[in-house]
């Protein structure tokens, strides 16, 4: 709030003033005053008698306030001078935003503590000054979402500035606004590849490419080899070829590793079981050949697989191959969610800094690190804290109401075992915190009950704001994995208008993109690109390569033929079936999800979708209605417009962060650690330091490495667990409602919450 005081003082108007900070004092606001001559001294008296110093910022003007009050909506006159004055932020935040003008900062602060927002004016104050040019930032986040959310947020900026300015300045950055570099790290970084990595045979239009696709099918090829050389039998290794592949696969694209230092990992001891033994060799040497067949295919194609960029961006600036002209000029590198950086990510932007001379804003919460799990190091926090030359805390927490933070530091406080103090409330006006325990096999009642019951508070918030769509006033739904969102939503979606808001698109995936595909070549199967993209799908078990469906012409058709003559043959065995009957037959007999999970729950969903629509019946009417939703779910994804409309709206954990909601439900049933219900559990631990790898396979299979290495490692995943259900239950702002199972299973938020005494 900001009140511009008269620089002249009648006894009325003293009295006004006191009732003034009264009044703000009794509504626990924060507020600026700005004036001049002895109102000044006045009000700084009083306020110094009131302790009040962290409530009520005052500002001297050298110029004489205009001669009245004014609350809220300001006149272009006004606006300019408070904009001159006045930042509407507390201490640290405007001691942040100083700083942030010449020199490097680090920014720790917990949930709803207006980090995002500082950095959102930092940047506008950069900008709007002329300091720095559009071209000359770089804002890296973790997430598209969080990306479109600052993007959103800035462009807001300017847009009301100009709106009441018609500053044209403002007007020139909405225009360039395309030119400021929002983007995800990975993103710009295999950009940064793309302009540095000439020496290294990385061309401008280098892609990253979707190894999951690839890798199986270059491991089976090599897995094959492998023990057709050696003579190796399934039985001598205790595992069967699907497990194998699995198991390879996952050693393979573990996060934490990179194809070079293979060798540097110490797989098995002396005294390890033969089977073990003879799995852990295997894995060595088809993993290294797998590793360099990828490379020659991927050097071929201008492609490269995402974590090899971030080591090569490394080893450029290592040996010190680039120059402040190949990455062009830089001013600015923001960083947010700082936390969850690993070690490569951040020394790269070191040396990014260092070799522009670049100022580096990093804005973190330790306690909302997720991704230790793909190698988000814990010490990451500090390490930006030690590249720079200010540390600032943001103290106040200005999203959730008091009572619900407070149940959070307790339950907090107990799950990790230390106190756990979120920052100074500023809210404190009832908010709600509560807990539904179901003893049925569902929580979909609960759920809707909830939704309806808070509704109309969501619709009255709304009016309040006079009708504009604020994405705070809404319902979330938060839940754990993709897929239940999915199903929440589609259930949902039945009775209530909701937006499912994840990272991915269900019409997107691979198990519709393959879908549509066997749908077409059953329609036409003499279609030479239907017949070769079949090929491609994992409806066919064809063992290597993918086909390039742009060379058509460079390709036999009877080659092709043969090569999808027992699939022809396996069709005609079912071509009396009805159209949706023929589909379920395929996918029963091929069994495209090669047991992942996401795939299968994918296509269920697709499937049901099918049923539901009772206007499809034929294979075109199939084709017709996947195409449409293809184009129409990405219309939707992409439309603000229909994001902002939705009062409610399903989100995942991940997809929450960084967002707030006037009412949150919180799903806390959903099992966060899926692969340990599995009953044969494969498992691979990496063990940084030591290089030692712990391995797992089938019930009681494993190296010795595995049981030291396990104990430390649930832990990074508790951790994480425990910082993404903070995540969640901080999105709040009036309302948050946790719904969990009278027996609350092992691996869910409900049983942690449990244990935090909830
Ligand atoms: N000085 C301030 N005065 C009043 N409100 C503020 C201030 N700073 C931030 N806010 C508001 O507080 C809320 C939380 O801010 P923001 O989203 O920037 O927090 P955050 O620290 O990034 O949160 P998280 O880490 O949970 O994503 C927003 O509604 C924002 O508008």
């Amino acid at each position: 709030m900001i009140q511009l005081l008269p620089s002249t003082f009648s006894e009325f108007k003293k009295l006004s003033t006191i009732r003034l900070i009264e009044k703000l004092i009794s509504e626990g606001r924060e507020a600026h005053i700005i004036t001049s001559g002895e109102q000044y001294e006045f009000i700084e008296k009083q306020i110094e008698e009131r302790q009040l110093r962290s409530l009520i910022k005052v500002y001297k003007s050298e110029q004489n306030v205009p001669d009245k009050t004014c609350n809220g909506a300001l006149n272009e006159n006004q606006y300019k001078f408070i904009n001159k004055w006045v930042k509407d932020f507390n201490t640290e935040q405007y001691q942040a935003l100083q700083y942030a003008k010449i020199e490097n900062i680090q920014i720790n602060a917990s949930a709803g503590t207006g980090k995002t927002t500082l950095v959102i004016r930092i940047i506008y104050e950069l900008l709007i000054t002329g300091k720095v040019k559009p071209e000359e930032m770089i804002i890296t986040t973790f997430t598209n979402n969080s990306t479109e959310d600052i993007k959103n947020r800035l462009y807001e900026l300017f847009y009301k500035r100009w709106q009441v300015s018609h500053n044209a300045k403002c007007r020139e950055l909405i225009e360039n606004f395309y030119k400021i570099k929002i983007v995800t790290l990975d993103s710009y970084n295999k950009e940064l590849l793309g302009k540095l990595g000439g020496q290294f045979g990385c061309s401008k239009n280098l892609k990253v490419a979707n190894e999951k696709i690839i890798l199986k099918n270059i491991i089976t090829k090599k897995l094959r080899e492998y023990l057709d050389l050696n003579k190796i039998t399934f039985t001598k290794l205790g595992m069967g070829e699907v497990d194998l592949i699995k198991l390879i696969n996952i050693f393979i694209s573990h996060n934490k590793f990179n194809v070079r230092d293979i060798s540097n990992f110490i797989l098995y001891e002396s005294n390890d079981d033969e089977r073990v033994k003879a799995v852990c060799k295997l894995l060595y040497n088809v993993s290294t050949n797998v590793i360099c067949e990828i490379d020659n295919i991927y050097i071929r194609k201008d492609k490269i697989i995402l974590k090899d960029v971030e080591y090569k961006l490394n080893e450029i600036f290592n040996y010190g191959f680039t120059t402040k002209e190949k990455i062009g000029r830089i001013k600015y590198i923001f960083v947010d969610e700082c936390q969850d950086t690993n070690l490569l990510q951040f020394n790269i932007l070191k040396k990014l800094k260092d070799s522009t001379n670049a100022k580096i804003i990093a804005v973190g919460d330790p306690n909302q690190a997720i991704y230790g799990f793909r190698g988000a190091n814990p010490e990451s926090m500090e390490m930006f804290e030690k590249i720079a030359d200010q540390k600032i805390e943001l103290k106040k927490n200005y999203r959730t109401q008091k009572n619900i933070l407070d149940k959070i530091d307790e339950i907090f406080s107990t799950l990790i075992g230390k106190e756990f103090v979120n920052p100074v409330v500023t809210k404190d006006s009832g908010g709600v915190i509560e807990k539904i325990t179901y003893d049925r096999y569902d929580s979909f009642k609960d759920i809707v009950r909830k939704v309806k019951e808070n509704l109309p508070d969501i619709e009255k918030a709304r009016r309040d704001n006079e009708g504009k769509e604020n994405l705070k006033d809404r319902i979330s739904i938060l839940v754990r994995t993709n897929s239940k969102g999915r199903e929440i939503a589609d259930r949902l979606k039945e009775e209530i208008s909701c937006t499912f808001n994840n990272g991915g698109n269900l019409y997107r995936s691979k198990a519709a993109r393959e879908l549509l595909i066997l749908i077409r070549y059953l329609l036409m199967p003499d279609n030479l690109l239907y017949k070769l993209q079949v090929l491609n799908t994992s409806y066919l078990n064809w063992d290597y390569g993918k086909f390039n469906c742009k060379e058509l012409e460079k390709l036999d058709t009877a080659y092709v033929d043969n090569l999808l003559l027992d699939f022809n043959n396996y069709l005609k065995t079912i071509q009396n079936r009805t159209p949706f009957g023929k589909i379920c037959e395929i996918i029963a007999t091929q069994n495209p999800s090669k047991g992942i999970e996401s795939y299968q729950q994918d296509l269920n969903l697709i499937l049901d979708r099918f049923i539901k629509n009772s206007k499809v019946s034929s294979l075109v009417d199939l084709d017709i209605f996947l195409t449409f939703k293809m184009i129409h779910d990405r219309e939707e994804q992409d439309s603000h417009q229909k994001k902002a409309e939705d009062l409610v709206v399903v989100n995942t954990m991940h997809s929450a962060k960084g967002l707030e909601f006037h009412t949150v439900i919180m799903l806390a049933d959903d099992n966060y650690r899926i692969d340990e219900e599995r009953k044969e559990l494969i498992n691979i631990f990496f063990q940084k330091y030591t290089g030692k790898v712990g391995i797992k396979y089938k019930e009681k299979i494993r190296n010795k490495f595995f049981t030291d290495i396990l104990e430390i490692e649930q832990e990074k995943i508790r951790r994480d667990e425990i910082n993404l259900l903070y995540v969640g239950m901080t999105r709040s702002i009036e309302k948050l409602v946790v719904i969990t199972n009278n027996n609350t299973k092992k691996y869910t938020y409900g049983e942690l919450l449990k244990k935090g005494g909830f």
